[in-house]
C-alpha cells in the first residue's frame, strides 16, 4: 500500500531521522565522558550465577574463571578489559578475574564477560606485540538498560590508527554443537589447524559444509591444543554444563526413566497418553524445571497438573496464567486430581486477594504484577501458563514473575509458540527454568540472536547458531512435540471448556441473568412464555460473554493462534469481535446471515489461501453447513447452542477432507449464564447420540468437565429440565425454525441468519424484526 508521502516529505522524514541519530550519538558521547578508552562504560555485574569450571592453563592459554564485578564499583566497571589487555601477561593469575594471554588483534571482547570464552590457541607474536586493542563498550540499548546488561563490540575504538594491524593474520573461528554428540570447528583453513584435528580420534570431515567436527569427549583435547595465530570461540558455558556427561566420556542418558508415579492421583496417571507420560518422565528427570512446548492442544495443562502433582509435598502451588482460563485451570485441577478437597483452589479475582489461600492459587499475569507486596513469599512449585506472555524482560509481568521463577524449586512453562519471531523471545524463559546457563542477556544474545552494534545500541533481533540452540534447549529445558508427531496418539477432535471469567460482567448484567433465572424456577403458565423467557435468558448471556469473548479471543492472536474460527450466534457478539479484530489489524473473513452466497466461497479462498493471521468470525446458524475452512485447525465457540447437531456442522468446517490435523474445539462457557444449563445438556445429547453409534463424538471423554453444573441444587434442576422440555421435546423441524429465529428476534438481531443453511438468503431487504412473542 502507498504510504501517500510525497518524495520531499519522505526526504525530509529521513533528514530529520538522521538529525535525531546524531543528537542521540552526541547526547550518548557525553554521557560516556570521562571513560577513556572507551566508546562507552557500561560494563555491569557479572553473575556471579558460574564460578568457571574449566581453570587449566598451558603456557600459552588460560582458561577463564567467571569475572566477578561489583556492578556499582567504577574501578571495576571500566576494568576487566583494560587490565586484560594492558597489564596482564603469560602465567600471572588474577583470583576471580580473566586472564587471556597474547591477544588477538582482533578477538571476541566478551572474552571476559562470558564464562569458558577464550582464546584457543596460542596467538603469534606478530598479533600479540601489537599495541592492544582498547575495546568499545556500547552504549546501553534499550533492551540492555532493562536486562542490565554489558554491552561489548568486536571493534577498535574510534579514533586509533588501524592502520598496520593485520587480523587476517589470525585464523579465527568457532565451536559450535551439532547433535547430542558432536561439535564442528567452524573455521577458516590453517595447515597447522588440520594438522591438529587429524590427531583426534573421533574428527570426521563433511564435505557438505566443508568442515570438521568431533565427538564431545575430543573436546577438552582439542581445546588444549597450543597453536600460533589462531583463535576461536568455544562452546557456551551452558553447553558445557548441559552435556558434561558426554564430555567427561559418562554415560550420558538417552533413553528418559519412567518416574514412579505412584503418589499421584491414578485417575490422571492413567489418562496421560504415552507422548504426555514421556513428558512427565523428562520434567522428573529434570528436577520439574522445563517448558513444555508441545503444539496446542496435546494436553500441556494435563501434563503439568501431573508433574505438580508429583511434588505435592511441596505446594502450596502457583499457577500463572492469561487471565481468561484461570477458571478453566481450576476446573481441570479438580476433574484430575478427583482427591482434591473441594475448597482447595484459590482463583484470584481482584489484587486485594490472597495469593496464599488455597493449596492451589490460580493467577493471571495482570493481577500478579500488580501483587507486589505479596510476591515477598515464595513457592516451590510454579506453574506458568503461555509462557511466552514472558517473553519480554520489559514487561511488568515479567518483572513480577522473574523473581518468583528463580526462587521455586519447581518451574514448569506451558507454551505452544515460546518464541514467535526470534530467538531473544526464549532468553526470559531459558533463563526461568536454568537461571546458570545464560546468567547475562548479553552472552546469549551473541551466540544466539547475531548481536549487532547499531549506532542507537545493541541489535538482538536476529538469529545465529539455531541448531545448537535447539539441541540444548531440548537437552535440558524444553519438550515440545508437534501434532503430526503424536497425530497417531490423538483424537481426531480435541474438545476442551474453557470457563470464561465471571469479573467481566457487569454487575448489572449478573443482576438481569439473577433476575431471569429465578423466574425460571417459579414457572410459567404457557409453553410459549417458557420458551420466550429461555430465548431472552440465552440473548442476555450473549452479552454478558462478550468481554470474556473478546479477551480470550485476543489472548489466542497473542499466543500465536493464527488462524482460526469464531461462531457465535447473536449480531452483537458477532459484531464486537469483527469490531475487536479491526482495531487490532487483523485480517478476518466474516460469514453470516447477511453474506451473499457469491461471495461466501471468495471468503472461504481468501481464509483457505492466505498466509496472513487470518480469523473467520462465524454465525452459528448461518455459516455452519457447506463451507470448508479446513486451514484451520481451531475452533471456538464463543456462545452454546441447544442443538449439538448445529455445533457438530460448525467444527465440521474444519475437520473435514483436506484437514491433516487434529482439530482442537474450544467451548466457551459463562458460569451464571444459560450456559449452565446449555453445557450439561450438550454434553448428554451428545452422549446419548454416541451410545446409538449416531456420533463418533462423546463431549465427556474429551472435555474438562463432566460434573459442571450441579444438579442437585433443587433451583437449578427446575430450570434445566425447562431447557431440556423445551429444547430437547421432540420438536419438528418447524418448531426449531421458529426457535431460532426468535432467538435472533429477541435480541439484537442477526439479519436474516435464521431458517437458511448456506446461505441462499437475500442480503438486500432483511426481513422485518419481529416482536419475540410472535412466534409462538
Ligand atoms: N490424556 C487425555 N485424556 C483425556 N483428555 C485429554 C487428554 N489430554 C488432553 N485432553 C483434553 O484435550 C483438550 C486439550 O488439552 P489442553 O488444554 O491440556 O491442551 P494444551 O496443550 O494445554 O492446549 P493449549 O495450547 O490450547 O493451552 C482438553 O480438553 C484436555 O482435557
Amino acid at each position: 500500500m502507498s504510504s501517500g508521502l510525497t518524495e520531499e516529505q519522505k526526504r525530509r522524514i529521513e533528514e530529520n531521522r538522521q538529525l535525531a541519530l546524531a543528537r542521540r550519538a552526541e547526547r550518548l558521547a557525553a554521557h560516556r565522558g570521562g571513560h577513556v578508552g572507551f566508546a562507552g562504560p557500561q560494563v555491569k555485574e557479572q553473575s556471579p550465577g558460574h564460578q568457571g569450571s574449566w581453570k587449566e592453563e598451558n603456557n600459552h592459554v588460560r582458561f577463564i574463571s567467571q569475572h566477578k564485578q561489583n556492578p556499582n564499583s567504577p574501578v571495576e566497571q571500566n576494568s576487566c578489559l583494560q587490565k586484560d589487555y594492558n597489564h596482564y601477561t603469560a602465567n600471572q593469575q588474577m583470583p576471580n578475574t580473566v586472564t587471556v594471554l597474547n591477544r588477538p588483534l582482533f578477538t571476541y571482547c566478551h572474552i571476559c564477560l562470558l564464562p569458558l570464552l577464550y582464546s584457543l590457541w596460542k596467538i603469534p607474536s606478530t598479533c600479540s606485540s601489537r599495541p592492544s586493542l582498547p575495546l568499545v563498550l556500547s552504549p546501553v540499548s534499550e533492551m540492555e538498560a532493562v536486562n542490565q546488561l554489558p554491552s561489548v563490540i568486536l571493534a577498535p575504538l574510534e579514533g586509533v590508527n588501524a592502520v598496520g594491524l593485520k587480523p587476517s593474520a589470525c585464523v579465527k573461528g568457532k565451536c559450535v554443537l551439532i547433535s547430542r554428540l558432536r561439535f564442528e570447528v567452524d573455521i577458516g583453513y590453517s595447515a597447522e589447524v588440520i594438522g591438529v584435528f587429524k590427531q583426534m580420534g573421533s574428527r570426521n570431515y563433511d564435505s557438505n559444509t566443508k568442515k570438521w567436527n568431533f565427538l564431545l569427549e575430543d573436546y577438552p583435547r582439542l581445546i588444549l591444543q597450543s597453536l600460533v595465530s589462531v583463535e576461536v570461540e568455544p562452546l557456551p558455558e551452558a553447553v558445557i554444563q548441559a552435556f558434561a556427561a558426554q564430555i567427561q566420556r559418562t554415560t550420558s542418558q538417552t533413553d528418559v526413566p519412567d518416574a514412579d508415579l505412584s503418589v499421584v492421583d491414578s485417575k490422571i496417571v492413567k489418562s496421560l497418553m504415552p507422548f504426555q507420560r514421556e513428558g512427565v518422565n523428562f520434567a522428573i528427570l529434570r528436577n520439574g524445571r522445563l517448558l513444555i512446548a508441545d503444539d496446542m492442544g496435546l494436553g500441556k495443562t494435563l501434563q503439568a497438573i501431573c508433574i505438580a502433582a508429583y511434588y505435592q509435598k511441596e505446594w502450596p502451588l502457583l499457577v500463572v496464567t492469561p487471565s481468561s482460563v484461570r477458571f478453566t485451570w481450576a476446573e481441570a485441577f479438580h476433574r484430575w486430581l478427583p482427591s482434591l478437597s473441594p475448597g482447595s483452589t484459590n482463583v484470584i479475582v481482584t489484587g486485594k486477594d490472597n495469593l496464599t489461600a488455597g493449596l492451589i492459587n490460580i493467577v493471571s499475569f495482570d493481577l500478579l504484577s500488580k501483587m507486589d507486596k505479596q510476591l515477598q513469599r515464595t513457592f516451590q512449585v510454579v506453574i506458568i501458563d503461555e509462557s511466552h506472555f514472558l517473553k519480554n524482560i520489559k514487561t511488568a509481568r515479567c518483572r513480577a514473575a522473574m523473581p518468583l521463577l528463580k526462587a521455586a524449586r519447581r518451574v514448569i512453562l506451558l507454551s505452544g509458540t515460546p518464541a514467535m519471531s526470534r530467538p531473544a523471545e526464549l532468553y526470559t524463559q531459558i533463563a526461568a527454568v536454568q537461571p546458570a546457563f545464560f546468567p547475562q542477556f548479553q552472552s546469549f544474545g551473541l551466540r544466539y540472536c547475531d548481536a549487532k552494534k547499531m549506532p542507537w545500541g545493541w541489535d538482538y533481533s536476529g538469529s545465529s547458531n539455531l541448531t545448537e540452540l535447539k539441541i540444548l534447549l531440548e537437552e535440558s529445558i524444553m519438550i515440545r512435540r508437534l501434532k503430526s508427531d503424536v497425530l497417531s496418539q490423538l483424537p481426531a477432535k480435541q474438545r476442551k471448556m474453557v470457563v470464561v471469567a465471571p469479573e467481566k460482567m457487569s454487575a448489572k448484567t449478573k443482576a438481569v441473568l439473577a433476575a431471569e433465572a429465578k423466574m425460571m424456577t417459579k414457572g410459567y403458565k404457557s409453553k410459549q412464555q417458557e420458551k420466550e423467557a429461555l430465548l431472552i435468558f440465552y440473548s442476555s448471556t450473549a452479552e454478558a460473554k462478550i468481554h470474556s469473548v473478546i479477551e480470550y479471543v485476543l489472548d489466542l492472536l497473542e499466543s500465536g493462534n493464527n488462524k482460526f474460527l469464531v461462531f457465535a450466534h447473536h449480531k452483537i457478539v458477532l459484531d464486537a469481535i469483527v469490531a475487536e479484530l479491526e482495531k487490532k489489524h487483523v485480517e478476518y473473513i466474516r460469514i453470516d446471515g447477511s453474506t451473499p452466497s457469491a461471495e461466501r466461497q471468495s471468503l472461504c479462498q481468501k481464509f483457505q489461501l492466505s498466509e496472513e493471521q487470518v480469523v473467520a468470525v462465524l454465525s452459528l446458524t448461518a455459516a455452519n453447513m457447506g463451507l470448508t475452512l479446513s486451514a484451520a485447525d481451531l475452533v471456538v465457540f464463543a456462545e452454546l447452542f441447544w442443538n449439538p447437531g448445529v455445533l457438530i456442522q460448525a467444527e465440521d468446517r474444519a475437520h473435514r477432507i483436506g484437514q491433516t490435523s487434529s482439530v482442537n474445539i474450544h467451548y466457551l462457557v459463562a458460569k451464571g449464564t444459560a450456559d449452565d444449563y446449555l453445557w450439561p445438556m450438550i454434553e448428554e445429547k451428545i452422549k446419548v447420540l454416541g451410545e446409538a453409534g449416531l456420533s463418533e463424538t462423546d463431549f465427556s471423554r474429551t472435555a474438562e468437565s463432566t460434573n459442571y453444573f450441579p444438579k442437585a441444587d433443587p433451583k437449578q434442576k427446575t430450570i434445566y429440565d425447562l431447557f431440556q422440555r423445551t429444547f430437547s421435546e421432540s420438536q419438528d423441524d418447524t418448531d426449531e425454525a421458529l426457535l431460532l429465529e426468535a432467538a435472533d428476534a429477541c435480541c439484537k438481531f442477526d439479519s436474516g441468519s435464521a431458517l437458511q443453511d448456506t446461505g441462499e438468503m437475500c442480503s438486500v431487504s432483511p426481513p422485518r424484526k419481529r416482536r419475540i412473542e410472535e412466534f409462538f
